[in-house]
């Protein structure tokens, strides 16, 4: 039976990256020690905000490596995306993460011959299972991004009853709610977008949201006054987040994941370098615009 610890405030980790296109490690421990002691709980590397699918299997398995050394010892937990790229490479990847007993890994479907059943995600869920059986595994439900979108019920059901080490989703709050009444008491479902009032409100208190990597203070503040039963308290925190995430995205404008990378560079002093090609960098009226509107919020 695999035991499944992870839970609470999950930062996806950005990728740090030189200007020249290589990864930084050297950024790893001082990042890992700035989650620490800024509250979050665990961390999982290469979601969408940390670009795997922009990085070799060889960097993903390095960086995997890095922060199992400086993470671990901190008492964070080390959650890793396997997927994300053709199937041989997602079982390495898989394998991996079980040499180095990693917390967790995330899985999402195949991104070109999409799954068009439950049964066929879960079959390919059960391949990367078996890659990797003491590992638990989270299904990464991100359909604005693979395109996969299925019945969520049925899909749980298949899952529950193929996947020995299946243990919950990364998805949003209507998801959450869906799957209420059938959710394994191990299991987790982690809220993957900054609305994370609404969610701890209702029971769910466990998120992957690239705003945990920039503002851990302030989640943590709201997440615990919502599980206190005050919500009102709570509600009154998620403006201050709202208005942060629409400073560095510019209303909505700019490229979420290359917008908050740059940004956490600006709110934590911990550079994280460029994006990954092909996404997109910001030109530098965009990167002052951020400053400009983040100063006007911390005024
Ligand atoms: C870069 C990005 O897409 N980040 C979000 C989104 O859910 C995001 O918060 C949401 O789209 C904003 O409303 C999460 O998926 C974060 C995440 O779990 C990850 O980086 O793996």
């Amino acid at each position: 039976m695999v035991n499944f610890k992870v839970k609470g405030i999950i930062a996806p980790v950005f990728t740090p990256v030189k200007e020249d296109g290589q990864l930084d490690l050297l950024v790893v421990p001082a990042y890992a020690k700035y989650l620490h002691d800024n509250g979050v709980d665990g961390i999982l590397i290469g979601g969408t905000s940390g670009e795997s699918m922009c990085l070799s299997v060889e960097e993903r398995k390095s960086l995997l490596e890095a922060w199992v050394k400086h993470a671990r010892p901190l008492g964070l937990t080390v959650m890793t995306q396997v997927s994300g790229t053709v199937l041989p490479d997602v079982i390495t990847l898989a394998k991996h993460a079980e040499s180095l007993s990693a917390d967790g890994m995330l899985c999402l479907p195949e991104l070109y011959f999409k799954p068009r059943t439950p049964t066929q995600l879960a079959e390919y869920l059960l391949e990367v299972s078996n890659a990797a059986p003491n590992v638990p595994l989270v299904y990464y439900h991100f359909p604005a991004m693979t395109g996969v979108n299925m019945n969520m019920t049925e899909l749980y059901r298949e899952l529950i009853s193929k996947v020995p080490n299946f243990k919950g989703l990364k998805a949003d709050l209507s998801v959450a709610v869906q799957l209420d009444d059938l959710l394994l008491p191990d299991h987790k479902i982690f809220i993957a977008n900054h609305f994370l009032t609404t969610s701890a409100v209702l029971g769910y208190d466990s998120s992957i949201a690239t705003v945990n990597n920039l503002f851990p203070r302030l989640v943590r503040e709201l997440v615990e006054s919502a599980t206190k039963n005050a919500p009102k308290i709570a509600m009154s925190k998620q403006p201050k987040l709202n208005a942060l995430v629409a400073a560095i995205t510019h209303e909505g404008k700019y490229d979420f994941g290359p917008s908050m990378k740059y940004a956490m560079g600006v709110v934590t002093g911990i550079n994280m370098g460029p994006p990954r090609r092909p996404l997109q960098k910001l030109d530098s009226k965009q990167m002052d615009q951020i400053k400009l509107s983040l100063d006007k919020i911390n005024k």
